[in-house]
């Protein structure tokens, strides 16, 4: 009997974590809500029959049990850096005319979009999601596994056993983002200045089932530590995460000068408003990985990478009835 409860939770999990990639990574369901749901219940049933079954990655355990007391701290082997600022075209040339220095002329970027959310690392072993931490200072952050289980589209299971530490900008969409402030204003409460700080203050929450209400997502950007595997560009490190079934943004792009990253900028300066996530600038990051070890970095940010920052929009306030832009 055993045999066969066991052999019909794997196969249940198995679709279950194959739709739920479908739904919340390529955004791609192949079956409606309803069939997830039966399968998911069926699944929550079985287990409450035969809890020795029970496994941290089944998809019935990513709501937590109880609220945490607080987070513990988490030191991050290799630190999680920030970014030098660009806000200009002169800005943008100084940068490439320095990598260039450093690296010779013979380098490529990648563009990317700078999502407005919270840097988080993922740590998975043997294909398993054991560890969520935010950047905080950098070297030393804090353990938010329990909240960073309630996004969807966070795996809890790679495609592959790998250990690798992962990481990316956990974000509220838009669209949670105003849902949420018009629930909280109904309830009286203070909203959300914007999704960032949604997204921070929901990370922060001590009960996983307040995080698992927000609705958040996730983009992940760069490798940390990749036991036993050596990535030779950026651009293939996205590939190989995304392969892992981990969530990339789509819209990054090789730019072979820094004529194609203007060109880029201004393409996504157009689309911007869109966008169903915020974004608040352009990553450049040099494509070869020995190009960045040659450039390194300063002790907070890489020397092979720059954030071009769109100018803040202009808010227009009306001070007793004259209109100043601030
Ligand atoms: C480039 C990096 C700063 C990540 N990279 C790092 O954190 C990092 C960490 C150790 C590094 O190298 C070291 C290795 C060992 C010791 C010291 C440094 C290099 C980069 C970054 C930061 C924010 C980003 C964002 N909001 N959006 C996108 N799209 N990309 C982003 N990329």
């Amino acid at each position: 009997m055993d045999e066969n409860v066991e052999k019909k939770i794997d196969s249940l999990r198995e679709l279950l974590d194959q739709y739920s990639y479908e739904y919340y990574v390529l955004d791609r369901p192949s079956v409606p809500d309803s069939e997830y749901d039966r399968l998911l219940q069926e699944l929550i049933h079985l287990e409450k029959e035969n809890p020795e079954f029970i496994t941290p990655d089944s998809p019935t355990q990513r709501i937590g049990g109880e609220p945490l007391k607080g987070f513990t701290k988490v030191q991050h082997r290799i630190p999680m850096m920030s970014l030098a600022n660009a806000f200009n075209e002169q800005d943008l040339r100084e940068f490439d005319r320095r990598v260039r220095q450093g690296a010779g002329d013979n380098v490529q970027y990648v563009c990317e979009l700078k999502f407005d959310g919270l840097a988080v690392s993922l740590s998975y072993e043997n294909g398993k999601f054991v560890l969520g931490a935010t950047r905080g200072n950098g070297t030393i952050g804090e353990d938010i596994t329990s909240n960073l289980k309630t996004i969807r589209s966070i795996p809890l299971k790679l495609k592959e056993p790998v250990t690798i530490e992962v990481r990316g900008e956990a974000y509220m969409p838009k669209r949670s983002f105003e849902a949420l402030n018009k629930k909280r204003e109904e309830n009286g409460e203070e909203p959300f200045a914007n999704p960032r700080n949604a997204a921070a203050g929901s990370l922060r929450q001590l009960d996983p089932k307040i995080a698992a209400e927000r609705q958040l997502d996730i983009f992940l950007y760069g490798i940390g530590e990749f036991q036993g595997e050596t990535i030779e560009s950026h651009s293939q490190g996205l590939e190989r995460i995304q392969a892992l079934g981990l969530k990339t943004n789509p819209k990054w792009r090789r730019c072979e000068s820094i004529e194609e990253v203007f060109a880029y900028i201004e393409e996504w300066t157009e689309k911007r408003p869109e966008l169903p996530y915020e974004i608040d600038g352009i990553v450049i990051k040099v494509d070869n990985i020995s190009q960045q070890q040659q450039l390194g970095t300063t002790a907070k940010s890489p020397r092979w990478s720059i954030a071009y920052k769109f100018p803040a929009e202009e808010v227009v306030t009306k001070l007793e009835g004259i209109e100043v832009s601030v």
